[in-house]
């Protein structure tokens, strides 16, 4: 099985070709080429699919074997597969996933040789019960969450996939780990969520700590980029233009004024290979 792997903003995946190509059980064959140990190695696996509606179909699947609906720094990495490998041609790509068809530009830096990914990522959806979250409002903006006995602030919206977004001061102060496994699984979110931990530097830069559902903790995280900055630019701290520094590398994230969200950032290819399957 030829794969590819890439990493965007801190997150590595591996890439199948799945057009013409059958891979099987995709939940237990992600299972299997993200595990540290015994595969490859990775947060997330993708698979692409001819679409009737797009120019290709992107399939996601979390490390723990799970389905997501959608992810933003995968989406960069599957655009910048498909184009360095010919499976579409032109620049300006459209991609099916669970969440909507996205629009992606390929913007080639001639100077570094290098290639930028911008994607228009939609509108993010704020309403309770889309997000979806056991709270009846059209908007869930700073609630109150009770973790270990403590209270946090917190906001939620689906950007394709459920987030949570909490802002903090000082990231030494709180346990990432155990705060975002009990976020994610807590019982307000019927589909679990993914958590972002968010520092404001100034209105035009943060910094964001990641934990996301069906991988845990990773470097980064680009739908949880453009939910930290909406619910930031809602709530008065951050601009509509805003530098995201992720453990894993940057991003700019852009949103116009209905609050459309456009993400710009890298995907770089590491490794190519064959995975053996037992
Ligand atoms: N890392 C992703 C999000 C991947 C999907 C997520 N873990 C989920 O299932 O909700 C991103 O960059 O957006």
């Amino acid at each position: 099985m030829n794969f590819h792997k890439y990493v965007a903003a801190g997150n590595d995946f591996i890439l199948f070709n799945g057009i013409n190509k059958d891979y099987g059980n995709h939940n237990e064959l992600a299972l299997k080429v993200c595990s540290r140990h015994f595969g490859i190695g990775a947060d997330g696996m993708m698979i692409v699919e001819s679409s009737r509606v797009a120019d290709v179909k992107m399939l996601y699947y979390n490390s723990d074997g799970s389905q997501g609906e959608m992810c933003g720094n995968g989406i960069r990495a599957f655009s910048k597969y498909i184009y360095d490998y010919n499976i579409v041609e032109n620049k300006n790509i459209s991609i099916e996933t669970l969440a909507g068809i996205k629009y992606i530009d390929i913007i080639t830096d001639e100077l570094n040789k290098a290639d930028r990914i911008k994607v228009d990522m939609g509108y993010p959806i704020f309403e309770g019960e889309k997000i979806p979250i056991n709270i009846n409002k059209e908007k869930v903006i700073e609630e109150i969450i009770v973790i270990n006995g403590k209270d946090y602030r917190f906001s939620a919206l689906t950007v394709g996939v459920p987030h949570v977004v909490i802002f903090i001061e000082d990231i030494d102060k709180i346990n990432i780990n155990d705060l975002g496994k009990k976020i994610e699984t807590h019982p307000l979110f019927p589909k679990k969520a993914n958590v972002n931990f968010v520092k404001v530097i100034d209105k035009d830069n943060i910094n964001i700590y990641t934990w996301e559902r069906g991988a845990g903790r990773t470097l980064g995280c680009g739908t949880g980029s453009c939910a930290s900055v909406v619910i930031g630019n809602i709530i008065g701290n951050l601009n509509n233009k805003v530098n995201v520094n992720t453990e894993g590398g940057k991003l700019i994230i852009e949103l116009n004024k209905d609050y459309k969200i456009f993400m710009i950032g890298d995907a770089i290819h590491i490794a190519k290979g064959e995975f053996i399957k037992r």
